[in-house]
C-alpha cells in the first residue's frame, strides 16, 4: 500500500497541498478528483520525487519511500516527456530498457501493448505523426514498462476516444487483479464513478473528501423522496425537515432531526396514499460541486 501522510507543498506565500492524508491501497483504483489548481499534479510529482516535499510523508508498504521504490513505480506525468521526432517502437523499448528490461523482452512487451492500444501498424512512426489521442495511448505504454509496483497516472484518460478508454481500463484492472495500487487524477467525473474503488477529492491543497464511492453517497444528511396520491404540499409544516424540492404530490427532503423521516412516513400514511418513499443518495457530481464549492 502506499500511504501519503500529511504531506504539504508551498510556492512562496501560496500553499498548494496543505497536510493531504490519504491511502492508495493494494489491488484498487483510487481516483484524484478537484478542480483546476486544486494540487493534484503538485502531490503527485511529491509522491514520485520529481518535487521536493516541504511537510509530512509518502509511505510504501509502512516505510518512508525509497528511491529504488519510485523506480519500480508506473509514472504518467503531466508533462508527458516523449520526444515526438523519434520512432514510437524504439523510444518505448528505450524507457524500458532504462528501467532495467532486457531489449529483447522489451521490444516483444512493447509490440504487444501497441497492438493492444491498436498501434501495431504505427510502430515505425514518430511520435509527432500520431494524432494527440494516439500519442496519448503512448504515453500510456510508457508509464506501464515494464510491470509496475505501483501506477501514478496524472489525467491518463484526457484526450482519450471511448475505445482507448475502454483498452486503457482493462488494462489498469489487470494490474489492480495483481494487487498494484493505482492512483489517477481525472477531470471525468462519469470516468472516475465508473472506474475507481475510491475517491479522493481536494480542494483549495486539501483534502475534502474521501473513500468509496458508495461511502461518500452514504455519508452526509439523508435524504428521501416522497410521492404520494394527493397534494403534499402539508410536508412543509413539519418540523425536523427542510423541503428542498416541493413538485405537487412529490417531495424531496432533508432530514434535519434524527427520526423526523419516521414521523413523515407515519403522517403521510394517515393522510392518504404513499406511493413512494424513497432515500435519494446524491450523484458524485453533486458530492464532488457541494465538497469544493
Ligand atoms: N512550480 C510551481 N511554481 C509555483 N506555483 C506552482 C507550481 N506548480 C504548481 N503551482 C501552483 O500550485 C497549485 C496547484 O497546482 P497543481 O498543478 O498541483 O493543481 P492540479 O490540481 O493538478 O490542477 P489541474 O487540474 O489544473 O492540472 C496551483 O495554484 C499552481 O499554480
Amino acid at each position: 500500500m502506499l500511504e501519503i501522510r500529511e504531506l504539504t507543498r508551498r510556492f512562496g506565500d501560496k500553499t498548494a497541498v496543505d497536510r493531504v492524508s490519504f491511502e492508495v491501497p493494494a489491488g484498487l483504483m483510487t481516483g484524484f478528483v478537484g478542480g483546476n489548481g486544486a494540487g493534484k499534479t503538485t502531490t503527485m510529482r511529491m509522491v514520485m520525487g520529481v518535487l521536493g516535499i516541504d511537510d509530512g510523508e509518502v509511505l510504501w508498504g509502512d516505510r518512508p519511500i525509497t528511491r529504488l521504490d519510485r523506480r519500480s513505480f508506473g509514472y504518467m506525468p503531466e508533462e508527458r516527456g516523449l520526444y515526438p521526432k523519434q520512432p514510437i517502437l524504439d523510444q518505448l523499448v528505450y524507457v524500458a530498457q532504462l528501467k532495467g528490461m532486457a531489449r529483447t523482452e522489451a521490444r516483444s512487451e512493447v509490440q504487444e501493448l501497441l497492438e493492444r492500444f491498436g498501434l501495431g501498424e504505427r510502430a515505425k512512426d514518430h511520435l509527432e505523426k500520431l494524432s494527440l489521442g494516439n500519442q496519448q495511448r503512448v504515453q500510456i505504454i510508457a508509464s506501464v514498462l515494464p510491470k509496475p509496483a505501483a501506477l501514478i497516472l496524472d489525467e491518463p484518460f484526457s484526450g482519450l476516444d471511448p475505445v482507448a478508454v475502454d483498452s486503457m481500463v482493462d488494462l489498469l484492472r489487470e494490474y489492480t487483479r495483481d494487487d498494484v495500487p493505482v492512483l489517477f487524477s481525472s477531470h471525468q467525473l462519469d470516468l472516475v464513478e465508473r472506474l475507481c474503488d475510491r475517491l479522493v477529492v481536494l480542494s483549495h491543497g486539501r483534502r475534502v473528501a474521501a473513500g468509496t464511492v458508495s461511502e461518500l453517497r452514504d455519508a452526509g444528511v439523508p435524504r428521501f423522496r416522497l410521492v404520494l396520491g394527493g397534494d403534499a404540499g402539508w410536508v412543509r409544516d413539519l418540523r425536523g425537515l427542510e423541503v428542498l424540492d416541493l413538485d405537487g404530490t412529490t417531495a424531496l427532503v432533508e432530514v434535519q432531526q434524527e427520526g423526523a423521516e419516521q414521523h413523515l412516513v407515519a403522517e403521510a400514511t394517515s393522510r392518504g396514499d404513499v406511493h413512494e418513499f424513497v432515500r435519494v443518495r446524491p450523484a458524485l457530481s453533486e458530492i464532488y460541486r457541494e465538497a469544493t464549492a
